[in-house]
């Protein structure tokens, strides 16, 4: 079977000066939990917009499952984005309906049994709910799809600690096995024991490509560890 996502020569500037992505050449497996890591600025969300078909690449090819971004494969793609786009006057219930009729592999059921352990009300409109429940809100909605790829950018930033464990289980728990997701966070030792492997950016290129075990294994650090020597300022 092919990767998943097969990433060739990719090129993206939003001015001339300078390019956001420059010549990204980078393939995910089918299965896996990935890390996208990077400091501030090294083309992490870019990458995104162009995976999700939000962006156009100004060069280069992204294949997921052999398809270029567009609406087959927006079918096949959950995304998180890093801002909320929930409608503040709708329901959760409102919501979950309104999924349900996007997405046909929307599934209410897991979608209700993740609200109830964390206790939040299906009646409650966006609008009144804190900023971190609406990303567990959000989170919940984009795991609740039998998608098979998976796009969480931030995913966890504005949930508090506790919460942040339930949803890190929740995410190993609610995908299939074939299925992979890319996580691109800052906070790295909140979410390095889900993780199967590691993609490094630095500056718009792909700096390192590798598995967790071999970063514990072979340097003998955590990953947070590791990023912090490879990226020190
Ligand atoms: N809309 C935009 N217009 C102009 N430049 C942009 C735009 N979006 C991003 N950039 C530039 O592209 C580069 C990559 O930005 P990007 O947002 O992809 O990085 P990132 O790794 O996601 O950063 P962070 O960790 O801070 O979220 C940066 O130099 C940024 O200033």
């Amino acid at each position: 079977m092919s990767e998943l996502v097969e990433i060739h020569n990719l090129k993206k500037s939003y001015d001339k000066r300078k390019d956001a992505l420059h010549d990204l050449t980078l393939t995910l497996p089918r299965g896996r939990i990935v890390g996208l890591l990077g400091p501030n600025g090294s083309g992490k969300t870019t990458l995104i917009k162009l995976l999700n078909g939000l962006l156009v690449p100004d060069g280069g090819e992204i294949l997921i499952d052999g398809e270029k971004p567009g609406p087959s494969t927006k079918a096949k793609v959950s995304y998180l984005p890093e801002r909320t786009y929930l409608k503040n006057g709708a329901t959760i219930r409102e919501l979950l309906s309104y999924f349900q009729d996007f997405y046909d592999d929307f599934r209410t059921d897991r979608a209700k049994e993740m609200l109830a352990a964390l206790r939040i009300e299906e009646n409650a409109r966006i609008r009144a709910l804190s900023k971190g429940t609406r990303e567990k809100v959000q989170l919940i909605l984009v795991m609740s799809r039998d998608a098979s790829l998976y796009i969480l950018d931030e995913p966890i930033a504005g949930v508090d600690p506790a919460a942040r464990d339930y949803i890190l289980r929740t995410i190993i728990t609610n995908y299939n096995e074939n299925a992979t997701v890319l996580i691109s966070t800052h906070l790295i030792t909140d979410i390095e024991n889900i993780l199967d492997e590691v993609v490094f950016m630095k500056e718009g290129r792909l700096l390192l490509q590798t598995s967790v075990e071999e970063i514990r294994e072979e340097k003998g650090k955590s990953v947070d560890a590791y990023f912090r020597e490879v990226f020190a300022c």
